[in-house]
């Protein structure tokens, strides 16, 4: 049970957390109610994780009830941003989920969309493109109404403390792509330096986006987001994610949300 509640009109619902147990079991309900919803409405049910500490806040939806409930098998599993670096290298998003989440659940091994780490961070993030692209054609991807982009049913982000989303920072050019689905980035300003990672117009085409949180660290920028502050170019990049589903939620802690001027009602 979130501590508190909050629908705010333009930043979303914001959960905040009296710690971080209650905030792992409402991400897992959260993530299976989603998965049961799309299943039973398009047969299949299509996630982008991110890195970072996200993915051990994720695990409890490897423990039951989540483990024998979620239809894994109708699960297609792609990553909104990725680090160019061999798949059994420790800064490997996908091998971060695929060790906590992935080897634990019976998913479908070919419904698993990882990066080609053989090729450049270019090369890489075109091949990724070409993959979402013709998922898109035969509809397991759903495609937005409104713009030509694909539509997941769940993108899963985390947040820096300086605001980044997926590997899209503040002040560097990716953050303005607006014509590819999935770019790259040759100097990303945290390690390792290459990325691709998708672009704001495909984390705003989502159905749903889930911001998860925590940490003391990242108070300043939880504040700024859910103010609004700032303008323009001076936006952090957490402060554009603005899904045209209006279905933004955030995942807080009670250290994350200090600096919020939210009274608790759980
Ligand atoms: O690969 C990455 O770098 C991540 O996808 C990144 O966007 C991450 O989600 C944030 O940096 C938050 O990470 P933490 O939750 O570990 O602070």
């Amino acid at each position: 049970m979130a501590l508190s509640s909050v629908i705010h009109e333009d930043t979303g619902e914001w959960r905040i957390h009296e710690n971080l147990d209650e905030l792992r079991t409402d991400l897992a309900d959260y993530v299976a109610e989603l998965s049961e919803s799309y299943v039973k409405e398009r047969g299949v049910f299509c996630i982008a994780l991110s890195g970072g500490s996200l993915i051990d806040l994720l695990r409890k939806i490897c423990e039951a009830p989540y483990n024998k409930t979620v239809d894994w098998a109708r699960w297609h599993i792609f990553w909104a941003d990725e680090r160019v670096v061999s798949k059994n290298h420790p800064d490997s998003n996908y091998k971060l989920a695929k060790d906590g989440i992935l080897s634990k659940v019976s998913v479908i091994p070919s419904h698993v969309h990882s990066l080609n780490d053989a090729v450049s961070a270019e090369a890489a993030a075109n091949e990724y493109e070409f993959t979402i692209r013709q998922l898109v054609r035969t509809r397991v991807i759903d495609v937005s109404e409104i713009s030509d982009c694909p539509k997941f049913d769940l993108v899963l982000l985390g947040m820096g403390p300086q605001g980044h989303v997926a590997s899209l920072f503040r002040g560097h050019n990716a953050l303005n792509e607006k014509d590819e689905w999935v770019t790259f980035l040759t100097d990303s300003p945290n390690p390792p330096p290459e990325r691709i990672t998708f672009t704001l117009p495909v984390i705003n085409s989502a159905s749903n986006v889930a911001v998860v949180v925590t940490g003391e660290n990242k108070a300043g920028a939880v504040k700024s987001v859910m103010n609004s502050a700032g303008t323009g170019c001076s936006l952090l990049p957490a402060q554009m994610v603005r899904p045209a589903s209006r279905k933004l939620v955030w995942f807080l802690d009670s250290a994350a949300a200090s600096e919020l001027d939210i009274s608790p009602c759980s």
